[in-house]
C-alpha cells in the first residue's frame, strides 16, 4: 500500500489538473461590482466544452457524505474518472473555511498517453478548504469527490453533458495500485476512534 501525501490546495500546485475557485492572491481580475459593495474576480475559472456533438450546460447538487476510512485512518483510492469533453467544477456550499472537522480531498492523476489511462504512479491528493472550489480540466483524471470528517458537504457542480454515458464520463479502476491517503486526526470524523 503506497501512501501519498496530502498537499494544501493552491492554484499553482493544482494548475496541471485544473483551477482553484477562490479569491486570487493577485488582484489581476479584481473589479468593483454591486454598486461598489462587492469585489468581483472574473474570469475565475473556465467552463469549457469540447463535445463534437450537441451538448448543454448542467448544474447539479452533489451532497457528498464523509468517506469510510481504513482501520489505519487512510482513504484508499479505488477509482479514477474523467470527463473527456468538459470541465467540471465543484463549488462547496456552506462549508466554513475555518472548519477543521470536515474538509474535502481532491485526488488527481496525470494522463499516461502510452497506455491511454491515468498515471497512478504520479497521483496527487490536495486538501481543500470550504472557501475553495475546484474546476477539473477537460479530460483530467480525478477521484469521485472525497469528503472526510464529521459532516456531509453540499457542492454545486457545473459541467457540460450530451447525455451519452461514454462521452460524459469514463472510469478507470485503481485496485491493483493500492494507493491511500493518510487522513489527519481532526478529519477522521466518526472514524476518529480508530
Ligand atoms: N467527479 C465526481 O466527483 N463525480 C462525478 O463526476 C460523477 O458523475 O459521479
Amino acid at each position: 500500500m503506497r501512501q501519498i501525501p496530502l498537499e494544501p490546495l493552491t492554484s499553482a500546485a493544482f494548475s496541471p489538473f485544473g483551477s482553484v475557485i477562490a479569491i486570487p492572491t493577485s488582484r489581476v481580475q479584481a473589479s468593483s461590482a454591486n454598486q461598489s459593495t462587492a469585489t468581483k474576480y472574473s474570469p475565475i475559472s473556465p467552463l469549457t466544452t469540447t463535445y463534437p456533438s450537441k451538448n448543454e450546460p448542467l448544474m447539479s447538487l452533489f451532497h457528498c457524505h464523509p468517506r469510510k476510512l481504513t482501520p489505519s485512518a487512510t482513504f484508499q483510492l479505488q477509482i479514477l474518472e474523467r470527463h473527456p469533453h468538459t470541465t467540471q467544477s465543484f463549488i462547496p456550499m456552506g462549508l466554513a473555511a475555518s472548519d477543521i472537522s470536515t474538509a474535502y480531498i481532491v485526488i488527481v492523476a496525470p494522463y499516461d498517453p502510452v497506455f491511454d489511462k491515468p498515471d497512478v504512479s504520479r497521483v496527487r491528493a490536495f486538501l481543500a478548504r470550504g472557501d475553495q472550489g475546484v474546476t477539473y480540466n477537460v479530460g483530467a483524471w480525478h477521484s469521485p469527490m472525497v469528503v472526510v470528517g464529521e459532516s456531509s458537504v453540499l457542492f454545486s457542480v457545473i459541467q457540460w453533458v450530451n447525455g451519452v454515458a461514454k462521452d460524459d464520463c469514463t472510469e478507470c479502476e485503481v485496485l491493483d495500485e493500492e494507493v491511500s491517503v493518510q487522513i489527519p486526526p481532526s478529519l477522521r470524523g466518526k472514524n476518529a476512534k480508530l
